[in-house]
């Protein structure tokens, strides 16, 4: 099969419930072997029911999951094995330096990180003259970059993103957009969620838009912005005469704010 179109993530039928509550009803999508795929939806909207279910955080009600061919159901410790989450900032011992968490997180992922590669690890993320420095003494966006590092040191062939460039200064969020270019010339795959139009347009080859736990368009986003750009809801959101991913975005979820 031609690599460009294997699935390193495929979610069917997906249901996530809390209670009575159906947080994700009816939610299916795919990610491709070297593809950004961006999950885009208001607050309150499922994305991250659907991450946590492909974590295997919360139990799904309904629906597969399979990642890099391995059922999470049945293959969970393969399935697991085969991705990479982002955590969050707190995750991390304050008091470590850079190099003690980058060795630490490689024992537990059984990867043999040599002094030449840690070398190579920190110059790839641009912190290879603070390995000494603590975790709690790096900034916001270097925090970011460590995390991202941890969370893809086993090369895993699908990364899990949960709104990683919020909060970034712009050098900062795009030194992230290249890591996660750089995840797709590897051939592996990105689930992105996030809250900026713009990051979708720039580093997203398709998103889907979620909301009320339903999986309301997925394409390209300059296919979904040319189907739309007619819309009355579109045009009538629309600033300076020209149709973004923004305009789209608002026009098929509504201009009401959530939660
Ligand atoms: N543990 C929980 N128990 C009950 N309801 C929950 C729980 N987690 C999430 N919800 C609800 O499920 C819905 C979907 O939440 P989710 O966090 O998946 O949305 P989201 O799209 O990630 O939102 P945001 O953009 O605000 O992070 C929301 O109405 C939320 O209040």
């Amino acid at each position: 099969m031609d690599i460009q179109h294997q699935y390193v993530l495929q979610v069917a039928d997906l249901q996530v419930h809390y209670g009575h509550f159906q947080a994700v009803k009816t939610v299916a999508f795919g990610v491709r072997s070297g593809e950004i795929f961006g999950l885009l939806g208001p607050n309150g909207a499922g994305k991250t029911s659907t991450l946590s279910a492909i974590e295997g955080l919360v139990r799904p009600n309904a629906g597969q999951i399979t990642v890099a061919g391995y059922n999470i159901a049945t293959h969970a410790l393969q399935a697991r094995a085969a991705m990479g989450v982002q955590l969050q900032a707190t995750s991390f011992q304050a008091e470590l330096t850079i190099s003690e968490i980058v060795r630490l997180y490689g024992g537990i992922y059984g990867v043999t990180i040599s002094t030449g590669y840690m070398q190579q690890l920190l110059e790839g993320i641009e912190l290879a003259a603070a390995a000494g420095k603590r975790y709690g003494q790096l900034s916001g966006g270097q925090q970011q970059r460590v995390s991202l590092l941890i969370a893809t040191i086993h090369q895993p062939q699908l990364v899990l993103l949960d709104e990683p460039t919020t909060g970034l200064d712009p050098q900062s969020r795009r030194h992230l957009w290249q890591r996660m270019e750089q995840i797709r010339e590897q051939g592996n795959g990105v689930l992105l969620t996030t809250h900026s139009m713009e990051e979708a347009e720039a580093v997203c080859d398709r998103i889907a838009i979620i909301d009320h736990g339903s999986i309301i368009a997925i394409d390209t986003p300059e296919a979904l912005i040319e189907k739309h750009r007619h819309d009355p809801a579109v045009v009538s959101v629309s600033r300076k005469g020209k149709i973004t991913l923004e305009d789209v975005f608002i026009g098929l979820t509504g201009s009401a704010i959530r939660a």
